[in-house]
């Protein structure tokens, strides 16, 4: 998948701007606050719906103005184009449009648009709890799985209900009906990522060997509750406890992706750099087992590369960028000695205060 183009109205601190860019590498170069982030932020926003950014959507429309909108056209490996739009008001209301139609879930839009991040705070998918890596296996997931997303959507749910009734000390009989509904859905989301982690982990290890070629990374799922039980089982077992602490305290929803390192967590070995390094490793291995699989590309968001990596692991980096053949979108400060790493030429883009300039091609 490739962005044709991009347009925005009132997002962060552009009034407008209206991008067409490279299919494979688009460079932004600009100062500190001149609009960098926001611009790749725009794109993130149509792959997942929300910003990497803290504070909620109200923070995306410029300051002066009530409602941002972000439009791209798309453009498919097999030459199928799509229409994406988000409208947003300060209201609340949300427009989402499909090829000219109004659509109403955000996953409807954020399947077409399979975008990568690496930031500089992506070292937290390593450092931070779990939550982080479930969402990075889930993805994989959602994008490979077509019924991964239904059948998370219920789990969730039911999770819920679930949880008000121990709160609230409800009848136990519908405690045990709620705990079937889990065990049911849970299974099968366990079912999904399990396959997916066993996919992936070729294409893990072999990234890793080319960013950190002295480490010996395993990669495995901890599926949310005792390894070789059946959900059911284990949510009969804890519910005791589940009643005591009034949430439900086993099942997909507590699942983590370990990171060894002879048998060690990678955290606790790593340095600083090297986690930077395993977590570029991870992405791009994302990437290469959704082109496999997908036989399609998806979209590379990468912010502030120059403060993220060292010269030559930036080459390393945008090599393994050129050789998936996904299109890119690197912000950096300084984007000319960026912009030599590549083997062709990427499209060069220039912003201030908020107003963005496409450079000269040579
Ligand atoms: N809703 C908004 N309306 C107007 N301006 C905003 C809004 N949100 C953020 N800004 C401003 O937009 C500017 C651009 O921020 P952005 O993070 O995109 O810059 P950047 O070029 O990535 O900077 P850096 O290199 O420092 O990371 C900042 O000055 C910020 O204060």
């Amino acid at each position: 998948m490739r962005l044709n183009a991009l347009k925005t109205n009132n997002f962060r601190n552009f009034k407008r701007f209206d991008l067409e860019p490279s299919p494979s590498a688009n460079l932004i170069g600009g100062v500190n606050g001149s609009g960098k982030t926001s611009l790749i932020e725009a794109i993130y926003l149509l792959g997942f719906g929300r910003s990497f950014r803290p504070g909620g959507y109200k923070q995306l429309i410029n300051h002066n103005e009530s409602e941002f909108t972000v439009f791209c056209e798309a453009l498919s490996d097999v030459g199928e184009v799509v229409k994406l739009g988000v409208r947003r008001t300060s209201d609340g209301e949300t427009q989402l449009r499909l090829n000219g139609d109004t659509v109403h879930r955000l996953s409807e839009i954020a399947r077409h648009i399979p975008v990568q991040l690496f930031t500089p705070e992506s070292v937290e998918l390593i450092l931070s709890g779990p939550s982080l890596r479930r969402q990075f296996m889930d993805w994989g997931v959602f994008h490979v799985e077509h019924s991964f997303y239904e059948l998370w959507v219920a789990y969730t749910k039911s999770l819920k209900q679930r949880n008000h009734l121990l709160r609230s000390k409800g009848d136990p009989r519908q405690d045990s009906f709620w705990r079937a509904q889990l065990a049911r859905l849970g299974q099968d989301i366990n079912e999904l990522r399990t396959r997916y982690i066993q996919e992936i982990e070729n294409f893990i290890t072999k990234s890793a060997t080319f960013f950190l070629p002295d480490v010996k990374l395993e990669v495995s799922l901890k599926q949310g509750w005792e390894q070789n039980s059946d959900l059911s089982e284990a949510l009969e077992k804890h519910t005791e406890r589940d009643r005591r602490y009034g949430h439900t305290s086993v099942g997909p929803h507590k699942a983590d992706l370990k990171l060894l390192i002879d048998g060690i967590d990678a955290k606790l070995v790593l340095s600083r750099g090297q986690l930077k390094l395993l977590v570029a490793s991870l992405k791009l291995a994302q990437a290469a087992h959704y082109n496999a699989k997908k036989d399609s590309s998806c979209i590379f968001l990468v912010d502030d590369i120059t403060s993220e990596l060292d010269e030559a692991n930036q080459k390393k980096f945008i090599t393994a960028l050129e050789q998936l053949g996904c299109q890119s979108f690197i912000t950096a400060i300084d984007s000319e000695p960026v912009a030599r790493l590549f083997k062709q030429n990427p499209r060069m883009f220039h912003v201030e205060h908020g107003i963005l300039k496409q450079q000269t091609e040579n």
